[in-house]
């Protein structure tokens, strides 16, 4: 989702006047790597040279940002933006009380199948541009509102126009038509739907969640997991999201590269993540939780534990449909404990770990020139100022 091709044009930009860099490198014992009225040059879509901006080499374009924070792109690890329909009824109902079981996942499927290519990719298109007009620079998209053969391969088709970051979602639910036979749809999950997905996608996810029938069990959650494994695919959990349940055990179990929600954590949960924190992160993911009026994870304690964390938006129409990380960041520092540098620590570079990619959500040199600014002087504005569109993803 870079806008970088018109930059690979232009040859070498200097930013300057960054009055806070945010490079996330690590330099620092708290991991921000901070730096003061610093520059940084870009050159063919990757990051060329950081330091003083007294000491700046000369470049082809000068963007003088005058004072403000540069950072990371945010990096968002988790979004279902390929659907249609709406379900403004259904969050109002749970603002007055009706639980969120995964039922509403069926109105977005029916919504997502009746609407046309074009629609789709002009929904999936302005959801993508709303997450950059906000900060970020990298979005993982999902399918898992097809759930046919067909309506699976148009999704990751549509998702992958804009990532390489997709992911295969054909567990999300089981669909009505199957609803009497889960066996059937597991085969069909395991089988053609998911050869006809994977060309499209790096990921395969599943919903494993007891707390609801339409979701997945432990060994269903498992079959499908091993199966994209062997399709050459990567591993994401959806795990628990809506009460104590197997998602995490079983991520780790699998060398999962994230699992996602952890609302509901045990110790033995935890004790599981701290020993697989090279490998699976925690993905957690606030705006979840606000729009479900669900309890939030303890993230600070999590930290302290030694499990690796990230921060995404979950953007979906079911339990959040923000597309802000920026709104998430709030959250994490306000509910769940983080510090303004950890919230985005956790939306940079811990996101980055969870998609196992390191050329991005850090500002060094060779990563890539994905890089945010902010209508502000640091980045504990983002926490400090919520609800104020402060940040933007920059055009190099
Ligand atoms: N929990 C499963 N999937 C989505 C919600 C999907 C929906 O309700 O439409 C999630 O991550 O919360
Ligand atoms: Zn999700």
């Amino acid at each position: 989702m870079s806008a970088t091709t018109d930059s690979q044009e232009l040859g070498s930009t200097l930013v300057t006047g960054i009055g806070e860099l945010v490079t996330c490198d690590g330099s620092t014992p708290d991991g921000l790597g901070l730096r003061h009225d610093a520059a940084v040059v870009v050159e063919a879509g990757l990051i060329a040279w950081v330091g003083p901006a007294a000491q700046a080499p000369a470049a082809d374009r000068v963007v003088d940002v005058d004072g403000r924070a540069v950072l990371p792109g945010f990096v968002d690890s988790h979004a279902h933006l390929v659907f249609a329909g709406d379900r403004g009824d259904e969050f109002a109902a749970r603002m007055a009380g009706t639980p969120y079981d995964g039922g509403g996942i069926g109105v977005s499927v029916a919504a997502t199948r009746a609407a046309s290519d074009d629609q789709l990719r002009a929904l999936v298109a302005a959801r993508v541009a709303e997450m950059r007009a906000q900060g970020t620079t990298t979005v993982e998209i999902k399918s898992g509102y097809g759930l046919t053969v067909a309506d699976e391969a148009r999704a990751l088709r549509i998702a992958r126009e804009h990532t390489p970051e997709t992911t295969f979602l054909g567990a999300h639910v089981v669909p009505p038509e199957h609803a009497g036979d889960r066996a059937a749809y597991l085969e069909l999950v395991t089988g053609p739907m998911l050869a006809a997905a994977a060309p499209h996608a790096k990921w395969v996810d599943v919903f494993c969640e007891p707390h609801s029938q339409h979701a997945f069990t432990e060994d269903e959650a498992r079959s499908v997991l091993v199966a994209g494994r062997q399709a050459g695919l990567g591993l994401r959990v959806h795990g628990n999201q809506l009460g104590h349940g197997p998602g995490v055990r079983l991520a780790v179990e699998l060398g999962a590269a994230s699992v996602d929600h952890c609302t509901f954590l045990s110790a033995a949960d935890i004790e599981a993540l701290v020993g697989a924190s090279d490998t699976t992160v925690a993905t957690l993911l606030p705006g979840v939780e606000f729009s479900t009026r669900s309890p939030y994870p303890d993230a600070a304690g999590l930290l302290r534990a030694g499990v690796s964390i990230a921060l995404a938006t979950d953007c979906n129409p079911g339990t959040c449909y923000s597309s802000s990380m920026p709104f998430v960041i709030a959250l994490a520092v306000r509910e769940m404990g983080l510090t303004p540098g950890e919230a985005v620590l956790a939306a940079t570079v811990g996101s980055a770990k969870s998609l196992r990619r390191n050329d991005i959500g850090r500002i060094e040199v060779g990563a890539r020139a994905d890089l945010t600014m902010l209508d502000a002087p640091s980045h504990v504005h983002l926490s400090y100022r919520a609800g104020v569109p402060i940040a933007r993803a920059l055009d190099l």
